[in-house]
């Protein structure tokens, strides 16, 4: 990485300004999935044992420049606080007078959690003024959000034209793995593309056919290349106005000698829910009234066949509706593969896939597990990313 880092400077007893990703699922008040906090401790700890003054800030949800009464970062930072077993203070601001006598009051290794960034209109809007206002609660800007590397906003990359600005160590480490998987992968190297959105992994996708081996369609997306490819689709996910793009990654595909595939059979169902009735049908098979909401038992081995045949995977998206449990099978054998496959080096981007591994209890048997879903897509697609460009040249 050519960007400073944390190492690279002298924090103790200074006020640090950490921006984090801490936008991770919430149930009734409680976080329900804490890798991305888990992912920013070694960061954390780091500026408490040299001795800064730590105040983190992050996004949650999309708030839209709104208070939102579910989207405080409160039960974060009681997680948080759990996973150091150390109190975490939090504040109902993220700048002004609140925030600053809350920072003043911080001591050598404390923590500090300002309140939701989004909750301001500036945040999004890279508010050169909202920029500047953070900075004033910090002597130093540290970048960890690696996840929120691909937004240029205040508190991700307006911030850091104030005061020196490095990475964190999550940053660092997902720059570095990431980097050099797709400089230069070893092969066979198959990505796993799944997820809701052909229109959301355009970018990647075409790119990425012009380094693999193998492309692996699931998931929603799918179904506009399975319909591109003339079959019904029920009511399955279709982007109509896609088609045509479906058809020409396909014909690229064929032209590089990158081995395309799509699922050859789905689970059905009659209704999205898990009290859906279901069956499995052959991919030429799919009932005008049902929508495939899971790749088939034959999809499932062949998809697993080539992982464990790859030395380099990268998965971004689910194979299926992998929330509801009828629907995960898909999704569970494309983990399951990527834990068995034992020198296959294994790449999970993407906030649901990572989510996924988790769920399955497979998160520690995969290489690397990034904390980003769309910066880690973007990164995929060969895009700068802002939080990153904005930090200090080594
Ligand atoms: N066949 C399907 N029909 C409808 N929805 C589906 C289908 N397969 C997967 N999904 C849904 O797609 C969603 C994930 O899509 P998305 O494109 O956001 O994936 P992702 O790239 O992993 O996301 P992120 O950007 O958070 O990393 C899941 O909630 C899943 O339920
Ligand atoms: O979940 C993510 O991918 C990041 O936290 C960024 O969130 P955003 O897509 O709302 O900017």
């Amino acid at each position: 990485m050519n960007k400073k880092s944390i190492k690279d400077i002298d924090v103790r007893g200074k006020r640090v300004f950490c921006r984090v990703d801490f936008n991770v699922p919430m149930e009734n008040g409680n976080v329900t999935d804490d890798t991305r906090i888990r992912a920013a401790l070694p960061t954390i700890e780091y500026l408490i044992g040299q001795g800064a003054k730590v105040i983190l800030a992050s996004h949650l949800g999309r708030p839209k420049g709104k208070v939102v009464e579910e989207l405080r970062l409160t039960p974060v930072a009681k997680r948080l606080s759990e996973l150091l077993s150390k109190n975490v203070a939090k504040s109902n601001e993220a700048y002004g007078d609140i925030a600053k006598s809350e920072v003043e009051k911080l001591g050598e290794g404390d923590i500090l959690l300002l309140e939701n960034v989004r909750f301001y209109p500036g945040e999004e809007k890279n508010d050169p003024e909202l920029a500047k206002s953070f900075s004033e609660l910090a002597d130093v800007y540290v970048n960890d959000a690696f996840g929120a590397a691909h937004r240029a906003h205040a508190s991700t990359e307006g911030i850091a034209k104030h005061l020196p600005a490095v990475a964190g160590l999550l940053m660092e480490k997902e720059l570095d793995v990431l980097g050099k998987a797709l400089s230069n992968p070893d092969r066979p190297f198959t990505a796993i593309i799944g997820g809701a959105k052909v229109k959301d992994k355009i970018g990647v996708i075409e790119n990425l056919l012009d380094k693999v081996d193998n492309l692996i369609i699931g998931g929603g997306l799918g179904y506009t290349f399975v319909k591109a490819k003339g079959y019904e689709i029920g009511k399955s996910l279709l982007e109509a106005d896609k088609i045509d793009l479906a058809n020409s990654f396909m014909q690229k595909a064929e032209e590089k000698g990158v081995k395309f595939y799509l699922p050859v059979d789905v689970v059905v169902a009659d209704d999205f829910s898990n009290d859906a009735n279901i069956k499995e049908v052959a991919i030429d098979s799919i009932p005008a009234d049902w929508e495939a909401l899971d790749i088939g038992p034959k999809t499932r081995e062949t998809y697993a066949d080539v992982i464990k045949s790859s030395k380099l995977v990268i998965w971004n998206g689910p194979m299926g509706v992998f929330e509801l449990e009828k629907f995960a099978n898909g999704t569970k054998r494309v983990a399951e593969a990527l834990a068995e496959a034992g020198d296959t080096y294994s790449v999970i981007g993407g906030g649901d896939s990572a989510a996924a591994v988790e769920k399955f209890h497979l998160a520690d048997k995969m290489s690397h597990i990034s904390t980003g879903g769309g910066a880690s897509l973007e990164f995929m697609e060969g895009k700068q990313l802002p939080g990153v460009v904005a930090l200090n040249d080594k």
